[in-house]
């Protein structure tokens, strides 16, 4: 994607299977909301090859747009209406693109109560706390019952029962109802939580790709062991804390005390590969390995 002469994604290539949830990460301006307008067919891009569900989104009919579901980063303006009367009326466009396996719209009353909204359905949405407006995007994102769901940064603002309902929200709507759902967040927390997969986006370019766990055991590597003996106490960063635990036993047995190994965090690898970037340190490498 190149605005003017500026290059914002370069060499950007993922696939994300069936029922996969996928969270893309990355600093301010990196190209997350660039990459999923692209894909929803939004923005177009310069140049490359994308397919959605088999097709290329600039191409995409009212059947293809009809599986996809989208909750943008903007709040959309339906003020006057009310939220019972706005989601069932949205439901209605989706009704002509049942199938035998998918039956469109969602009812508008169990999609409220999937996202916490029934003791609000006679409000007005200008009435809405902003919390209570952001469940109100995600219920219009996901009314058609689509089979690919976008949701950029779907939890600012959410106070944390809603982005722990929401999280279980995710978690049923890609298990019970198999939708593949590609998220942005800034929350490295959620991020761990919800996604079988992280990518990292820095720069335009795509610059580490795997699970919470693989991002954490390939790239940061390290553990901090941190202990007390005799009174004094250490700190000690390896990448091999259970064999060194062990020794320290076999050395010092009763005389250790206080023992804790803290495993190298989400936060601690995103850090690690977004300043890494761009420089020969032994992150940036790390990250080209796990992107490859
Ligand atoms: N219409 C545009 N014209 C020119 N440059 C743009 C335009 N839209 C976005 N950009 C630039 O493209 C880059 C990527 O922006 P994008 O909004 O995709 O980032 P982001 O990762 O979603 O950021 P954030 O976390 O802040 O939402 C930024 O440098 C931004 O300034």
């Amino acid at each position: 994607m190149r605005y003017g002469t500026a290059d914002v994604l370069r060499d950007v290539t993922f696939r994300a299977r069936h029922g996969e949830v996928v969270a893309l990460l990355g600093p301010n301006g990196a190209g997350k909301t660039t990459t999923i307008e692209i894909l929803e067919g939004f923005r177009m891009r310069s140049a490359g090859r994308v397919r959605v569900l088999g097709t290329d989104p600039a191409l995409g009919t009212e059947a293809w747009r009809a599986r996809i579901g989208v909750v943008l980063q903007s709040w959309r303006d339906h003020g006057k209406w009310r939220v019972r009367e706005l989601l069932a009326h949205l439901g209605t466009y989706y009704a002509p693109y049942s199938t035998g396996t998918i039956r469109r719209p969602w009812d508008t009353d169990e999609l409220m109560a999937a996202v916490g909204l029934t003791a609000h359905a006679g409000k007005k949405i200008k009435t809405l706390s902003g919390g209570q407006r952001r469940r109100l995007d995600v219920a219009i994102g996901i009314v058609g019952r689509p089979e690919l769901l976008f949701l950029d940064e779907p939890t600012a603002g959410f106070d944390p029962e809603a982005r722990q309902e929401f999280h279980e929200l995710v978690h049923r709507l890609a298990d019970d109802h198999e939708t593949t759902i590609l998220l942005t967040t800034h929350d490295l927390h959620e991020a761990g939580r919800l996604a079988d997969r992280i990518m990292i986006l820095s720069g335009g370019r795509i610059i580490a790709d795997g699970s919470a766990d693989d991002l954490a055991r390939r790239i940061a590597g390290e553990d901090e062991v941190r202990w007390t003996c005799e009174g004094r106490h250490f700190v000690k960063s390896t990448a091999e804390s259970t064999a060194f635990v062990r020794e320290l036993f076999r050395e010092y047995g009763d005389g250790v005390g206080e023992l804790e190994v803290r495993r190298a965090s989400l936060e601690d690898t995103y850090l690690a590969l977004v300043r890494g970037q761009g420089e020969t340190g032994t992150a940036y490498g790390a990250a080209k390995a796990v992107a490859q």
